[in-house]
């Protein structure tokens, strides 16, 4: 099943490919946000895919998000799916978009496929099983989150988003130690902790759960953890009628030194 999985979003990634490598259509949602030919290519691929592989599991897509609270509040287990996430870094054509595919347990990430097309790399999580990163054609290879550095040994790496920031962001960074930032499109940046590379992606600013589930289950698989910013706790999905995230942070680790300086941001 996971192989079958990881093929079919290869493909509908390849669909992807085929509109961003050409010209296309860019319209703008009802929320503003854009929308391209490839979301919607991608979202019907995606359904294909899982309606194919397994009929009986209901399917909650970006671009199919208007089923009620109180038919989906039923699912025990659903699959959750961003077809493109990093619409604006997909127009700029900066390949840091992603295809997103979740499944969601009694409200939790157990597995997760996040695959970047124009990187030529993916990222699998399954609960129990481990974390996985596919690149240039080659195999998939065990990840893992990396410890903290001391920051005398090294500066942490804290990933941002490249299109929306936010003052929460800002006056968190203020108050850490040593480190350096990078700035990142999509749900590459929690990859980024899942594999090591980087050690915290503080996202003071709103999302929804489908452009995180896939990834979160890569990053708790990976021994990392998504955790909402003001009670500490791991990001659940499907436990309201809103599907937008609280403000959230990944970590490999949680440490006193964040923890703070998370504190003092979300205060002011
Ligand atoms: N005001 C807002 N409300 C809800 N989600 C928002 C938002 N502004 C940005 N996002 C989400 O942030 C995602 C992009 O994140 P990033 O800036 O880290 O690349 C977008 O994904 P899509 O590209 O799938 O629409 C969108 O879902
Ligand atoms: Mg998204």
């Amino acid at each position: 099943m996971r192989t079958r999985l990881v093929e079919g979003v290869h493909a509908a990634g390849r669909e992807v490919i085929s509109i961003y490598e050409r010209d296309f259509n860019v319209e703008t949602k009802d929320d503003k946000s854009p929308l391209t030919e490839a979301d919607m290519a991608s979202h019907h691929a995606l359904v294909d895919l899982l309606e194919n592989l397994a009929p009986e599991v209901p399917i909650l897509s970006e671009e199919s998000a208007e089923i009620p609270f109180a038919t989906r509040s039923a699912w025990q287990r659903y699959w959750l799916i961003d077809p493109l996430d990093g619409t604006k870094e997909f127009i700029k054509k900066n390949g840091e978009f992603t295809l997103n595919v979740a499944l969601i347990e009694a409200g939790e990430p157990v597995f997760g496929i996040v695959h970047a097309p124009v990187l030529d790399a993916t990222w699998v999580g399954q609960q129990g099983q481990g974390a996985w990163k596919q690149e240039n054609g080659g195999a998939l290879h065990p990840i893992q989150v990396r410890p903290l550095p001391e920051p005398e040994q090294a500066p942490w790496q804290v990933v941002g988003s490249r299109s929306h920031g936010s003052k929460e962001f800002e006056a968190f960074r203020a108050g850490l130690p040593a480190h350096e930032c990078v700035s990142m499109g999509s749900s590459l940046k929690l990859c980024l902790v899942a594999e090591g590379k980087a050690d915290l992606y503080p996202r003071l600013a709103p999302t929804s759960e489908w452009d995180t589930a896939a990834a979160q289950a890569v990053v708790t698989a990976a021994g990392g953890q998504v955790l909402n910013a003001h009670t500490l706790e791991p990001l659940r999905c499907n436990q309201q009628e809103s599907v937008l995230n609280p403000f959230f942070i990944v970590c490999g680790q949680r440490d006193e030194r964040w923890e703070t300086a998370l504190r003092a941001s979300l205060k002011r």
